[in-house]
């Protein structure tokens, strides 16, 4: 069989709503694929047993149709499903280059990018490629209708995780349907610095990027101890904080000494709100990898 891993990933970074994502160094999804005359899915590994092996209901078996390419796909859930950790995204994104591979179709891995987000509908109904961008070609994505700009970078993150799920659908039914003249300028300036300190490299920059007035409060409202996590992060040195993707993960970019202070600070508040959590002292990663 033909095995690719693919990252777990965090869209929007605050400012970049449905734009921005990076790939994360760790956790990751494992998928397996080999030809057969029609798709089947097995689903192991963290919280599988809440994802349906339907290829009409799979992120994979998108992709599989897609890509005309049926095949045996058995996958190895190594990040959490509705996390906020690009979780459907990863499955695709690796499917994608297993099954592109698989059956020698050639597609570069930009053009895979729009192929793996076909995945996404089926998930939350649009299929952005925010988190599949970033799974695929690694760094820091910037993903538009006209295609995908990707920036190298390692920058220092932390991620929380609470023991908690949000879906992507639910989080997007609470993100406001109009913004003001001067909150679309002011997401244009945190955006803008942000990509530059993605480019430099900083976590000043890239903190101050993410502070985003518009979709991240609406989505915040839906986590729990969110405003104490950030607080207390803010607090043990990191210089960002947002909701990763469409939660409840909570996503923080600081200098790489202060990722251990930053991760227990996070852990604690979520422990004080009565929430169990685990914490991912990660940076920014490579995309998928074919073993
Ligand atoms: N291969 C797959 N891996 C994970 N979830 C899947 C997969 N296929 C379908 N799903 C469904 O997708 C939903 C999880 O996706 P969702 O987009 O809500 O979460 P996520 O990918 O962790 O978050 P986010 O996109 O915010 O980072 C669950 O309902 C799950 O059953
Ligand atoms: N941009 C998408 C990503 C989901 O991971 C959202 O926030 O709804």
């Amino acid at each position: 069989m033909l095995t690719v891993r693919a990252p777990a990933t965090s869209a929007n970074l605050g400012s970049g709503f449905d734009v921005f994502g990076v790939a994360l160094s760790r956790p990751a999804d494992i998928v397996r694929v080999a030809k057969a005359d029609e798709t089947t899915i097995e689903v192991t590994g963290t919280g599988s047993e809440y994802i349906p092996e339907d290829p009409e209901k799979n992120t994979v078996g998108a992709v599989a149709a897609a890509l005309d390419a049926p095949a045996r796909i058995e996958i190895d859930k190594g990040i959490r499903p509705a996390s906020g950790l690009g979780s459907s995204a990863a499955s695709a994104a690796a499917a994608a280059v297993a099954l592109d591979e698989l059956y020698d179709r050639g597609h570069t891995r930009e053009e895979l990018v729009p192929i793996a987000a076909e995945g996404e509908a089926v998930v939350s109904g649009t299929a952005h490629a925010d988190n599949v961008a970033p799974s695929i070609l690694g760094g820091f994505t910037v993903a538009t209708d006209e295609g995908v700009t990707r920036v190298g970078t390692s920058l220092p993150l932390v991620v929380c995780l609470p023991e908690t799920v949000v879906s992507t659908r639910d989080a997007r039914r609470v993100v406001p349907e109009e913004v003001t003249m001067d909150e679309q300028v002011e997401t244009v300036g945190k955006a803008a610095t942000l990509a530059v300190g993605m480019c430099r490299g900083d976590p000043e920059l890239v903190g101050r990027g993410m502070d985003d007035s518009v979709v991240t409060p609406a989505r915040a409202a839906l986590i729990d101890g969110y405003a104490a996590v950030r607080e207390d992060a803010f607090a043990a040195g990191a210089t960002g904080v947002t909701v990763s993707g469409a939660g409840p993960a909570v996503l923080a970019t600081c200098r790489a000494n202060d990722r251990r202070a930053v991760g227990s600070a996070m852990l604690d508040a979520f422990a004080e709100a009565g929430i169990e959590a685990r914490v991912y002292r990660s940076r920014v990663g490579q995309g998928a990898t074919l073993h």
